[in-house]
C-alpha cells in the first residue's frame, strides 16, 4: 500500500486522531507545565482556528466541516464564558445540555447534505443551532438549583473520582463516537471524517473537563485536524483522479517539469476501449479503468503512475533507462491480459444496440479479457522531458499499429 493510500484509508483516518487523543490524555501534565505561562493565549487559539476552518470551508466546498466548526466555536464560547469548574447548581445544567446536544448535533451532520454554510441549507441549519441556544437560556431561567441537584444525583450518576462528567454523559459520548467511527469506516465521506474527529475530541474534552486548559487543547487539536482535512481534500480534488484514485494530469504536468537526469516514460493505453464501452457500458468501462490502475499499483516497478486522461495512463521511472523497465512493463501487460474480468452489473448498463445483445449474453456466462499497449522512451537520447513524452507517445502509436497488446520502444523497435 502506498503512503498516499495509507493516509486515505478509513483505518488511518480513525486511528490517527484516536492516537493523538490518547497521547494528549497521557501527556496532559507535561503540556500544562509547558503552556502554563501562555494560559490566556491558549484559550483564544480555538476561536482563531475554528474561524479559519469556517472561512476555508466556503471556497473549498466543505460545508459540513464548516458547520461542525460553527457548532464547536459556539460550544467553546459557552464553555469559556458560562461554565465554571467545579460544576455546581446551574452550571451542571449547562454542562449536561451542552454535552448532550453537541454530540447529537454533530451526529446529525452525518445525515445532512454537504452544503456550504452560506447556502439556504447552511443558513437554515445555523438558525436551528441558534434556536437551541435560545431554548437553553429559557430553560435556565425556569429551573431552580434544587431541581438541578436532585436530577444530577438521582439520574445522572456522577463519578467524581473519574471525571466531572456523569456516567450517562460519558456513555453517550462514547457510543456516539463509536457510531461515527463506523460511519467513517463504511462510508468514508470527507464530512464523516470531520464529524468523527470533532466527536472524538469533544468526548475527551467532556471527560477531562475539570483539567486546566483541556477544553482549549482538545478544541485546538480538533480544529487543526479539520484544517488538515480541508487542505487534504482540496489537494485530492486538484491532483488526484477521482475515478482511479491515482494522480491525475495536473500532477503529471508538475512531475514532468521537474524531470532531469536518467528517467523513462511509459504511455499505456487500453486496447479497443471504445468498443468495450459500447458493448458493456460506460460503468463497466470505469471498472476496467480502476482495475488497470489497481494492477499497476500492485507492482509499480518503482515507477510513479498517473492517469494521463481517458483510457491512457503514464508511468515515470526515475533512475532507469527504457531497457531496465521492459521486464516490468511486459509483466504488467501480461497480467492485464490474463486477468479474467467478470462483468458484474448487467442491469445498470445503458441500453445497447440489438447487434451487441449476443455479445452481452455471452458475457453473462464468461469472463472478458482486456489488453493494453505500451509505448516507452527514455532520456538517454532525448533530454527534454516533453520530447521524451512525445517519443513514448510515438512508440505507443507504433504498438497500436503493430497489432496492440505489446510494449514498444522506438530505440529497439
Ligand atoms: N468508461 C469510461 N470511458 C472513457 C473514459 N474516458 C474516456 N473513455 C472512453 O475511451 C474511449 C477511447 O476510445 P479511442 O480513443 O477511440 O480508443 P480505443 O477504442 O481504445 O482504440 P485503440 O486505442 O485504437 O485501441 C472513448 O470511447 C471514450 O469515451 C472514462 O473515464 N470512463
Amino acid at each position: 500500500m502506498s503512503l498516499y493510500n495509507l493516509f486515505r484509508s478509513s483505518l488511518f483516518q480513525i486511528g490517527f486522531p484516536l492516537a493523538l487523543a490518547i497521547q494528549l490524555c497521557l501527556s496532559q501534565e507535561q503540556i500544562f507545565t509547558l503552556l502554563a505561562s501562555y494560559h490566556e493565549l491558549v484559550n483564544v487559539v480555538p476561536y482563531i482556528l475554528f474561524a479559519l476552518v469556517i472561512l476555508l470551508s466556503q471556497p473549498f466546498n466543505q460545508g459540513s466541516t464548516g458547520l461542525v466548526s460553527l457548532l464547536m466555536i459556539l460550544s467553546y464560547y459557552v464553555i469559556q464564558n458560562s461554565l465554571i469548574v467545579p460544576l455546581e447548581d446551574m452550571n451542571r445544567v449547562i454542562f449536561v445540555l451542552l454535552a448532550t446536544l453537541l454530540p447529537i448535533n454533530l451526529l446529525l451532520i452525518h445525515a445532512l447534505p454537504d452544503k456550504r454554510i452560506l447556502s439556504r441549507f447552511g443558513i437554515t441549519f445555523s438558525l436551528f443551532i441558534l434556536l437551541q441556544l435560545v431554548w437553553l437560556s429559557i430553560l435556565m431561567q425556569n429551573l431552580s438549583a434544587t431541581d438541578v441537584n436532585w436530577l444530577w444525583q438521582s439520574f445522572l450518576k456522577p463519578l467524581p473520582t473519574l471525571s466531572p462528567s456523569p456516567l450517562i454523559i460519558i456513555l453517550l459520548s462514547f457510543f456516539i463516537t463509536i457510531f461515527s467511527a463506523l460511519i467513517l469506516l463504511f462510508r468514508g465521506h470527507n464530512s464523516d471524517q470531520a464529524v468523527y474527529i470533532t466527536l472524538l475530541f469533544t468526548s475527551v474534552m467532556f471527560l477531562s473537563f475539570n483539567q486546566a486548559l483541556m477544553p482549549a487543547l482538545t478544541a485546538s487539536m480538533a480544529a487543526i485536524l479539520l484544517l488538515i482535512s480541508i487542505i487534504n481534500s482540496s489537494h485530492e480534488l486538484a491532483f488526484i483522479d477521482q475515478l482511479t484514485e491515482v494522480p491525475g494530469r495536473r500532477s503529471l504536468e508538475i512531475e514532468i517539469k521537474h524531470l532531469s537526469g536518467l528517467y523513462t516514460i511509459a504511455m499505456i493505453d487500453i486496447d479497443h476501449f471504445k468498443h468495450f464501452n459500447d458493448t458493456f457500458g460506460h460503468r463497466t468501462g470505469d471498472e476496467v479503468l480502476r482495475l488497470v490502475a489497481q494492477l499497476m499499483n500492485q507492482n509499480k516497478g518503482r515507477g510513479r503512475i498517473f492517469r494521463y486522461g481517458g483510457e491512457e495512463f503514464t508511468i515515470i521511472f526515475k533512475g532507469k533507462n527504457a531497457n531496465q523497465c521492459m521486464p516490468y512493463l511486459n509483466s504488467l501487460r501480461t497480467r492485464v491480459a490474463e486477468y479474467d474480468l467478470k462483468i458484474r452489473d448487467h442491469t445498470s448498463r445503458p441500453v445497447m444496440g440489438v447487434g451487441l445483445k449476443a455479445e452481452m449474453e455471452k458475457a453473462n456466462n464468461e469472463s472478458v479479457n482486456i489488453t493494453i499497449s505500451i509505448g516507452v522512451a527514455d532520456s538517454v537520447s532525448e533530454t527534454i522531458p516533453e520530447n521524451v513524452m512525445k517519443a513514448a507517445d510515438k512508440a505507443l502509436y507504433r504498438a497500436k499499429n503493430g497489432g496492440r497488446n505489446r510494449v514498444t520502444n522506438l530505440r529497439f523497435a
